[in-house]
């Protein structure tokens, strides 16, 4: 039972309330809470949307009553307006910030407690542990069994291949519509090609094209991309995939000064092969790129696609250039080690999806003959909601917005 005493008398002339919680005590602004109230004028629990409209809170607000509920589980605010707030105990704890008591509730949610923790691989672990799930189960719409399960494993693994796919264009395109709507792109929504050079891009040739992720011209690349070899009457033409999650702690641990040059020197990039078409990001990002508490969230790695580097990117360029060149022989050493490529002959029936954001892909080596290939990209944040809300329990997720 939590103390029903918890609260002690609010601090009017500090404009904030102290609360002690099980977990500690910790302070909210009066502006905060007000701007936070949870009831049906100010926040609406169908549209998950704000009410209140948080620039008309006087910024001198403070609570004309505070008391603590009977039950000792929420805080009831009387505002001069005679507005009432009430503020349950979970949520002021889970939403503390001065300090903040449960820093990893909203983390531990969004986990699932572990069970969309990423496991970052290396080729060794693929021998035992290659991920795959089977057309048929992910196409079975009596159940979000299969859905769930393949997406689950993109996302842990950061690829996964779908065996067993009818060969045909019409088959993949809805396999790829079980995540989400496809992305269209200035290569179209549903993409079959083949080298033909129908558009400007190494892609669509027979060239090797090393490890990379697509769309670096994009402020936001593509989350997945699904790839489906239908035809191949030649040679070559191998897929390579490598984990940038793991090839990141390698760098990081073998080479600090390597890692911090690849997470700083902004590197532009650009499409602009066919006539109509001049892509760059909003702003140059660098190669490894962080989340706010410093996690790897976006690896953006194309050598083909990287523009010019120079005074927009170097503002040390006496030692920043000759360390970038460095930092990234040694980052594709690593992504280029027999411990850390993955090489895998595609064929037709074998759909290959992957993390665009996370797991480089290749075409690792040139090739001859008739080679048709088709796919799709899907956005990330429409892949992050799919995985979440089949995976996890929605009324849980909401409690962290
Ligand atoms: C659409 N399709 C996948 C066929 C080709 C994509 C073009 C690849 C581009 N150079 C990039 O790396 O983003
Ligand atoms: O043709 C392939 O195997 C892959 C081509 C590629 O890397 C791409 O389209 O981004």
């Amino acid at each position: 039972m939590i103390r029903k005493h918890f609260l002690q008398m609010f601090i009017q002339k500090d404009k904030y309330l102290v609360v002690d919680l099980p977990q500690g005590q910790t302070k909210f602004h009066y502006i905060w809470l007000r701007d936070h109230c949870r009831c049906k004028q100010c926040y609406d629990h169908l549209t998950i949307q704000r009410l209140v409209n948080s620039p008309e809170i006087p910024l001198e607000i403070s609570p004309h009553h505070v008391s603590a509920s009977e039950d000792g589980l929420s805080v009831n605010v009387v505002w001069p307006d005679e507005h009432q707030s009430k503020y349950d105990l979970k949520f002021l704890a889970n939403n503390s910030y001065w300090p903040p008591l449960n820093p990893e509730s909203g983390a531990k949610i969004h986990s699932g407690n572990g069970k969309l923790d990423k496991v970052p691989w290396n080729v060794e672990f693929l021998k035992e542990n290659l991920p795959q799930v089977e057309y048929s189960k992910v196409m079975d719409t009596s159940t979000d069994d299969g859905i769930a399960e393949w997406c689950l494993k993109i996302w842990k693994y950061g690829f996964c291949f779908v065996n067993n796919t009818p060969v045909d264009p019409e088959s993949t395109k809805k396999l790829i519509e079980r995540i989400a709507f496809i992305r269209p792109t200035h290569y179209g929504g549903f993409w079959d090609f083949t080298s033909d050079l129908s558009t400007h891009d190494n892609a669509y040739s027979d060239v090797a094209i090393p490890l990379h992720i697509d769309n670096t011209y994009f402020t936001d690349p593509a989350g997945l991309q699904l790839f489906h070899l239908l035809k191949h009457t030649g040679e070559g033409g191998i897929t390579t995939l490598c984990d940038s999650l793991h090839a990141a702690n390698i760098l990081k641990q073998q080479n600090p000064e390597y890692y911090e040059i690849l997470s700083k020197i902004p590197v532009p990039a650009h499409s602009a092969g066919e006539e109509n078409v001049f892509i760059q990001p909003s702003h140059a990002k660098p190669i490894i790129n962080h989340d706010n508490e410093g996690n790897v969230i976006q690896v953006r790695w194309n050598t083909s696609d990287r523009s010019v580097m120079n005074g927009l990117s170097f503002k040390n360029p006496e030692t920043e250039v000759p360390l970038f060149y460095a930092a990234i022989k040694k980052w594709n050493d690593i992504i280029e080690s027999k411990d850390n490529e993955f090489f895998h002959q595609l064929k037709p029936g074998q759909c290959l999806i992957f993390d665009n954001w996370r797991v480089f892909h290749s075409r690792r080596t040139s090739f001859t003959g008739e080679r048709r290939m088709c796919g799709a990209y899907i956005n990330h944040d429409d892949y992050v909601s799919r995985v979440k809300l089949l995976n996890l329990s929605r009324d849980d997720l909401l409690e962290t917005l």
